[in-house]
């Protein structure tokens, strides 16, 4: 005790000589300025939350909801442009349909090109990821802060997260951050007017599953989808007809709720998946997938993930056959899993998710299958499934149909002239005729046909006169 003692009296003797100060004043004086700090820190942090319950309106979005990604967009867009993030998250961006590869030259079959040395056309994207910036809208000040790892981003940033965003301005109302919001709205609509974003369950740890975008995409045009003509129209019009807002008001003067649901049904590779995303397209539609085979889910967060889409959107229950969900093979009929089920969703959760009481409403709901014939009642009873489209093999119109979609723009092409172009498309009109007439009527899927066609692709008399050794082959390894 007394050597230390000892030592720390030589110490502050050798610091008075060297430095000319008396260390005790300088260690006192060092913790009235730490006090100080924490008081003045302490009373900031008293007098934000003060400021924030009465005078600092808040908003927050979460990450699942679509106005996340349009918030994200605008300030990209507008606030941080050209200006620095504490924070950035890096990421590659692919989904840019819109933006060709800039490629050298014409394509020559025998010139290889390696992509390495041409530019992609996936971008760099730096978006906000923790921190906060000021921005003014409309001549208010708001702050935009978006939290990687709980308040103050402290801690290690939990990159596969996205963390919700929040919105203040120091106004007593939240007017001008809804203001803000129906312009970030309108911005993320029009940029993406011809765009469909397909959302899907993502799993974040064994608890948290919630939905995230995936893609956003050039939606499918509609006339691309090789499907009877009576068909596609009945569909196109009952969905126009049940969007409409005076149909919501009619389901509601009758109290039915407001929901749809329609079944495609067909052999694979036959277009369900397409023709649900076409209409998406259509009526400018966002797509949710939701999955029955998808182990790390429950069957309440089935519910719930299915009850949290928005009012108005598609969603796509792929293969509903393949969960194997039926009732059991009980007497009383009751509905309970049965053993063949190869999902943790049994078939009454799925009936609930439907249409229970916290089904959303408005949305379309598209499930497709393979084996309509194995689906139990329950699930395919009207209002459950109001309309059931069937899916075939193609006819020999059919496949004429998409031949010609498949060389649309040979006759297109904007190097003829307008009679040129008219005695180029009765050519490969006569093309599509003989190239169906050498193809057997419902033997092949479009998928399988359409395989066939991309080998050929801008070469549709090549594909005319290999057609037939196709078949062959084809129907010798059926
Ligand atoms: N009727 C069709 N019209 C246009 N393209 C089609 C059609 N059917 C299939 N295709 C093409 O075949 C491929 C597979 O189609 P799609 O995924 O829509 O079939 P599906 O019926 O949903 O198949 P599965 O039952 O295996 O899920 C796609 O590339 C699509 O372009």
């Amino acid at each position: 005790m007394s050597t230390r003692s000892g030592v720390i009296s030589t110490l502050v003797e050798v610091v008075r000589k060297t430095l000319n100060l008396d260390p005790l004043v300088v260690v006192n004086s060092g913790l009235v300025v730490v006090g100080l700090i924490t008081s003045l820190r302490s009373a900031a942090q008293v007098l934000y939350t003060y400021a924030e319950n009465v005078c600092l309106s808040t908003v927050h979005v979460r990450a699942e909801d679509p106005l996340y990604e349009d918030v994200v967009r605008w300030m990209n867009d507008h606030a941080f442009r050209g200006r620095n993030f504490l924070s950035v998250l890096a990421q590659t961006n692919n989904n840019s349909d819109d933006k060709p590869i800039r490629c050298a030259g014409q394509l020559d079959p025998d010139r290889l090109i390696s992509y390495r040395e041409v530019e992609d056309n996936s971008f760099l994207e730096l978006k906000p990821f923790c921190g906060s910036r000021i921005f003014r809208f409309q001549r208010t000040w708001m702050l935009f802060s978006h939290a990687a790892s709980g308040p103050g981003c402290f801690g290690p940033p939990q990159l596969d997260m996205n963390p919700p965003l929040k919105l203040q301005c120091l106004s007593v109302s939240l007017a001008p951050i809804r203001k803000f919001l129906d312009e970030v709205r309108a911005y993320g609509r029009k940029v993406s007017v011809s765009n469909v974003t397909i959302y899907r369950t993502t799993s974040f740890s064994p608890d948290l599953i919630r939905w995230s975008s995936v893609a956003s995409r050039l939606s499918r045009d509609i006339s691309t989808v090789i499907l009877d003509k009576h068909k596609k129209q009945t569909i196109l019009r009952d969905i126009n007809e049940y969007l409409h807002p005076q149909t919501r008001q009619w389901y509601a003067n009758h109290g039915i709720p407001y929901r749809r649901g329609y079944l495609f049904s067909g052999p694979p590779g036959t277009g369900k998946t397409s023709l649900a995303s076409a209409i998406a397209g259509v009526f400018g539609l966002n797509i949710y997938v939701l999955s029955l085979l998808d182990p790390t889910m429950t069957e309440s967060q089935f519910a719930r993930l299915f009850s949290e889409v928005p009012t108005r959107c598609v969603v796509l229950l792929e293969d509903v056959d393949a969960a194997g969900l039926n009732r059991a093979d009980t007497e009383d009929d009751s509905i309970q899993r049965s053993a063949k089920a190869n999902t943790s969703v049994s078939l009454s959760g799925l009936l609930n998710a439907i249409d229970g009481v916290s089904s959303q409403e408005g949305r379309i709901l598209i499930m497709t299958t393979n084996a309509p014939q194995t689906l139990d009642r329950a699930l395919i009873r009207p209002g459950r499934v109001d309309v059931h489209i069937r899916f075939e093999l193609p006819s020999h119109e059919e496949l004429r149909d998409l031949f010609l979609s498949m060389y649309s723009e040979v006759h297109q092409n904007q190097q003829f002239s307008p009679a040129e172009q008219k005695m180029e498309a009765a050519k490969l009109t006569e093309l599509a005729v003989r190239f169906a007439a050498c193809l057997p009527e419902k033997q092949f899927s479009i998928a399988e046909v359409q395989g066939f066609l991309l080998q050929y692709k801008r070469r549709p008399g090549e594909a005319c006169s290999h057609v037939e050794h196709w078949v062959e082959e084809m129907e010798f390894e059926k």
